[in-house]
């Protein structure tokens, strides 16, 4: 039997104009979504469910006599855990992620980041642009495509966390978006339940900006970035350290603005 150790499956990509070595060990920062169990939840959807189908004798569950499990299965993308969602969460048009979130993989840097306490709204913690800077932490952002965040405090509370019920979850400032941009970060993977604010009077400015769309537009046509995505709920155990990877954005392929999604991280280093 050949070697299975993972130096044996080491390959070399070019990103970009860089070269680097991917290690094929990597790290599914997803949130496993278990259906009737615990699980996060935002914005006051009902949890995921699942219910076995009848269609006359049979009953979709090997428990009960059936032949096989076969379930309905309930969810709100955008509040049960993990998912990716395309302009389309914000405008008239109906664009799906299915056609959208078409970078499957892209060189990412992983930051960790303390949110700092609002300066506009007491007891509100924000991305500042300065705490930013801070976790990016001298790395040249404009080699990467993607970014993704873990916010300090990180524990597995945020596997399951009802962010509805206790204190406003961080969010990021319009300043801090802005430098995201301005250096080309097209997917953006985040462990909050929104990059805004969860009650913010509708404004979704830090998704505007994102997308590269004015304050309040809903208009498909006005974005300037519409195969950015932004993926939110991600869960970054802290055994996977800050840096460089491989970021292999799996979503799937619901034809709706925002679909359950798997980011994994494969370990980049210079070649
Ligand atoms: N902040 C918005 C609501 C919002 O952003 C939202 C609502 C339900 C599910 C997801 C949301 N945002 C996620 O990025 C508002 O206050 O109207």
């Amino acid at each position: 039997m050949r070697d299975p150790s993972p130096a044996s499956h080491a390959i070399a990509v070019e990103i970009a104009g860089r070269r680097w070595r991917v290690s094929s060990d990597g790290h599914d920062i997803s949130i496993p979504l278990r259906f009737n169990e615990a699980q996060p939840t935002f914005f006051g959807a009902p949890a995921a469910s699942a219910e076995p189908i009848t269609a006359g004798s049979f009953v979709g569950d090997v428990r009960h006599g059936g032949s096989c499990n076969c379930s309905v299965h309930t969810l709100a993308p955008h509040c049960n855990g993990t998912h990716t969602e395309c302009v389309g969460h914000i405008t008239q048009e109906r664009l799906s992620v299915r056609d959208l979130a078409i970078r499957h993989l892209s060189a990412a840097l992983l930051i960790s980041v303390m949110p700092e306490s609002s300066a506009e709204i007491s007891g509100d913690r924000v991305i500042s642009l300065a705490a930013l800077i801070k976790a990016i932490d001298g790395a040249t952002l404009s080699d990467y495509q993607a970014l993704v965040v873990r916010t300090l405090p990180n524990d597995a509370s945020k596997l399951t966390c009802n962010y509805d019920a206790g204190p406003m979850p961080p969010y990021f400032s319009v300043d801090a978006m802005r430098h995201l941009v301005d250096h080309g970060i097209a997917t953006l993977v985040v462990d909050l339940p929104s990059i805004d604010r969860a009650q913010d009077g509708g404004k979704l400015a830090a998704h505007r900006v994102f997308w590269g769309m004015p304050a309040g537009s809903t208009s498909a046509a006005t974005a300037t970035r519409q195969h950015a995505t932004i993926t939110e709920m991600a869960f970054i155990d802290d055994a996977v350290a800050d840096g460089s990877y491989l970021l292999n954005l799996q979503v799937a392929p619901f034809v709706i603005d925002a679909a359950p999604s798997r980011p994994i991280l494969l370990p980049l280093s210079p070649a």
